[in-house]
């Protein structure tokens, strides 16, 4: 069953806020044509006309039914693939854009990563979509992403759910997410509740620091409360305190994309990452397509895991 698009050429309304034009809007978005940049200086139609057909073209990749050819689809594959969604600001600079644009296109092609992996047969998808310093970043980009994910997740992720079996958590600080946003991520994460099929995880304001202080903070908690000597701690017990100890199988990822040629993993899954085989592309987020993410895979195949040991 193929799922209908959100409309391509729309941004979140928060976009709007600091300077939009006094149009009503019905309560429907506003067209992109109408974006002003958050310095209120408006963007040329030609540059907008460029920024348009850009997510146009991942609005058709999206809509033809893409067919994995059997014969490309690796052998070995990872199980659990952890992704970092960098280079918006780089795709949107790129074309003279405010980083908005980057971001819409981003998410576009987030529901194409999602499919993919689904249709390859990956276990567990975890993606890397806001971390706890992204907070730092300007209110207008923070309102911006997390308008844009309540949409996502409220249409997209619910269709998925419903529609082919997803399971689907966010991790992360969720107090410091908006009220609207953490009651949407709690409705689709209790509709996903009794699914199979693949797990879908989004990082949303985490930290992998956050996360091993606060599996740091449980593990004392019960030391302190006579539930667990300190002697008994170990790696096991550990991890069952990490926010992954939601996800029910492979929780640490066996593979680790970051798109935009970034070399690091800015906190990112810092304990689950430790024998993760790392894969680091340099096509920019919104340009990272399924024939990408099929070549990442195809490099998955040929590593050799050994975790320490020795292959005799
Ligand atoms: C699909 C979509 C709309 C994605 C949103 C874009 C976004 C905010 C991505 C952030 C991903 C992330 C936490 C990257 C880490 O690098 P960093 O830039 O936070 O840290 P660094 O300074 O170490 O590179």
């Amino acid at each position: 069953m193929t799922s209908p698009l959100l409309p391509i050429k729309t941004l979140p309304s928060s976009s709007l806020k600091p300077c939009s034009p006094q149009k009503k809007t019905n309560g429907n978005r506003p067209n992109i044509f109408e974006y002003f940049s958050p310095a209120c200086s408006p963007i040329s139609k030609s540059r907008l006309a460029a920024a348009s057909n850009s997510i146009e073209n991942i609005e058709t990749d999206q809509k033809s039914s893409i067919q994995m050819p059997g014969d490309l689809r690796p052998v070995l594959m990872p199980k659990h693939v952890a992704v970092i969604l960098d280079g918006h600001g780089r795709w949107a600079k790129n074309r003279g854009l405010p980083i908005e644009y980057g971001h819409s296109a981003g998410v576009e092609n987030l529901k194409q990563l999602v499919s993919n992996c689904r249709k390859v047969g990956i276990k567990v998808l975890t993606v890397y979509a806001f971390s706890t310093e992204n907070w730092k970043r300007r209110k207008g980009e923070v309102d911006f992403l997390m308008s844009t994910y309540e949409d996502f997740i409220k249409s997209f992720v619910k269709e998925q759910i419903m529609g082919q079996d997803l399971r689907f958590s966010v991790i992360g600080d969720k107090s410091r997410l908006p009220q609207s946003l953490q009651i949407t991520t709690s409705s689709a994460e209790e509709s996903a509740k009794t699914n199979r099929g693949m797990h879908f995880v989004m990082a949303l304001s985490y930290g992998g620091r956050y996360d091993i202080i606060e599996a740091s903070k449980k593990i004392a908690s019960k030391v302190e409360h006579g539930i667990l000597r300190a002697k008994d701690i170990n790696e096991s017990i550990f991890e069952q305190q990490l926010l992954t100890n939601i996800i029910a199988e492979f929780p640490n990822p066996d593979m680790l994309i970051r798109t935009s040629g970034e070399l690091r993993t800015s906190n990112f899954l810092l304990w689950q990452l430790a024998y993760a085989e790392f894969h680091f592309p340099n096509k920019l987020f919104p340009d990272f397509k399924e024939v990408d993410l099929i070549q990442a895979l195809s490099t998955f195949e040929r590593r050799q895991r050994r975790y320490g040991g020795r292959k005799n």
